[in-house]
């Protein structure tokens, strides 16, 4: 995939990982292209070969080599990290969180939408379109911890919270300016203050602090627990979400599943500061127990390509990428089988062309 080189041709770096990651790019990269045709914005593409097959071959997860060449690309499509064949958190952490790290991805903003014509579990859902801004770069996945007597009954093993005074305010004041630029300004700060007394009360005085600056924005706290009853019984109340790396996780994975399911859930690692590159992800993982089989739906991916495209100013390129995912989720219903990969692939591609 490639053209002639223009000022404004996308120069992507893709790390289509493992599992079920390989088969969802490809669609994306199909979409991608469809959606530039025609532009004048070309786009040339440089694949990472980085996931289970190079750590088996070599030991190495992702280099100081890798991260240079990454870093000179406009944007990263990922796939999916993790693999049953090699240790539990040796991708994620290794490659996976090294690259979100490295590259200052401090906003993992992750839309929650519920498109019209989905089926979500929710007996009476609402009109559902809000975002969650989690934190990217601190908490509980900083790899700050350690264990000792490991196997014995004496075990004791930590994972220490990282919140930091500035980590906490830049992806705060990022979220309350989300919130002030949608129609409902409204930001939900989510956490469990009170028992996680240091850092819950980091985050609650730092949203207090910054609302100063952002004054037509109503805020208002959920403790975690709380926010998961909320989602599934009222999720229309939310519109900005603002919490941790941990929490943000785990109710992601729940916005997915009461908005459609998580083969359509999109997500975007952003380094607002633009230092690096940003990374455009679907929310899923590899998923080992389908992959392979051509039955991954690549919409996740393809809306991360939109979210993609809206980073970098292809605003309707972007749209045209949504709208051709919309029309194709409100003919699901009717649809005579289910689509491989490969056909909702192409049939979105000839949507975002036609
Ligand atoms: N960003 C990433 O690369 C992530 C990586 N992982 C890794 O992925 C591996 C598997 O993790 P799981 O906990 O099983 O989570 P998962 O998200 O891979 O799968 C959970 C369930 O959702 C289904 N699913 C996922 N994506 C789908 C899609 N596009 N279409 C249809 N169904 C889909 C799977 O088949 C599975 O039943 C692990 O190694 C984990 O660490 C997990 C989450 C995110
Ligand atoms: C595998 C984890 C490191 C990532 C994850 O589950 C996520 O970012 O949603
Ligand atoms: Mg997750």
């Amino acid at each position: 995939m490639s053209s002639s080189a223009t000022a404004r041709d996308i120069h992507l770096a893709v790390v289509a990982g493992d599992g079920i990651g390989t088969e969802v790019v490809e669609q994306g990269l199909l979409v991608l292209d469809a959606a530039l045709a025609g532009s004048g914005v070309g786009v040339s593409t440089t694949d990472f070969d980085l996931g289970a097959r190079r750590w088996h071959a070599t030991g190495e997860t992702l280099t100081d080599t890798d991260l240079d060449a990454i870093r000179t690309h406009d944007a990263i499509l990922l796939g999916a990290i993790g693999d049953p064949s090699v240790p539990s958190g040796v991708l994620e952490r290794g490659l996976l969180l090294k690259l979100r790290f490295a590259l200052d991805h401090y906003v993992n903003l992750r839309p929650g939408k519920l498109f019209p014509g989905v089926a979500s579990p929710l007996a009476h859902p609402g009109d559902v379109d809000f975002v969650v801004v989690r934190e990217g770069t601190e908490g509980p996945y900083v790899g700050n911890g350690g264990a000792i007597r490991v196997g014995t009954p004496h075990e004791v093993a930590n994972e220490v919270s990282v919140n930091t005074a500035f980590g906490v305010e830049r992806v705060v004041r990022d979220a309350f300016a989300r919130a002030a630029a949608r129609p409902r300004k409204k930001l939900t700060l989510v956490h469990k203050h009170n028992v996680l007394v240091h850092a819950g009360h980091l985050w609650r005085r730092t949203v207090e602090a910054v609302n100063a600056e952002f004054p037509d924005v109503t805020v208002d706290y959920l403790h975690v627990d709380a926010a998961t009853i909320f989602l599934v019984t009222n999720p229309s109340r939310f519109d900005v979400i603002v919490t941790d790396n941990l929490f943000g996780d785990i109710l992601t994975d729940l916005a997915a599943a009461i908005t459609g399911g998580i083969g359509l859930a999109a997500s975007a690692n952003i380094n607002p500061d633009r230092t690096a590159p940003s990374m455009f992800e679907p929310v899923h993982g590899s998923a080992p127990d389908i992959a392979g089989q051509g039955k991954a739906d690549p919409t996740a991916t393809v809306l991360s390509v939109a979210l993609l495209l809206d980073h970098l100013g292809l605003h309707t390129q972007a749209k045209a990428v949504e709208d051709a995912v919309a029309a194709d989720l409100a003919g699901r219903g009717s649809a005579e089988r289910v689509r491989s990969t490969a056909e909702v692939g192409k049939d979105l591609a000839a949507r975002v062309a036609g």
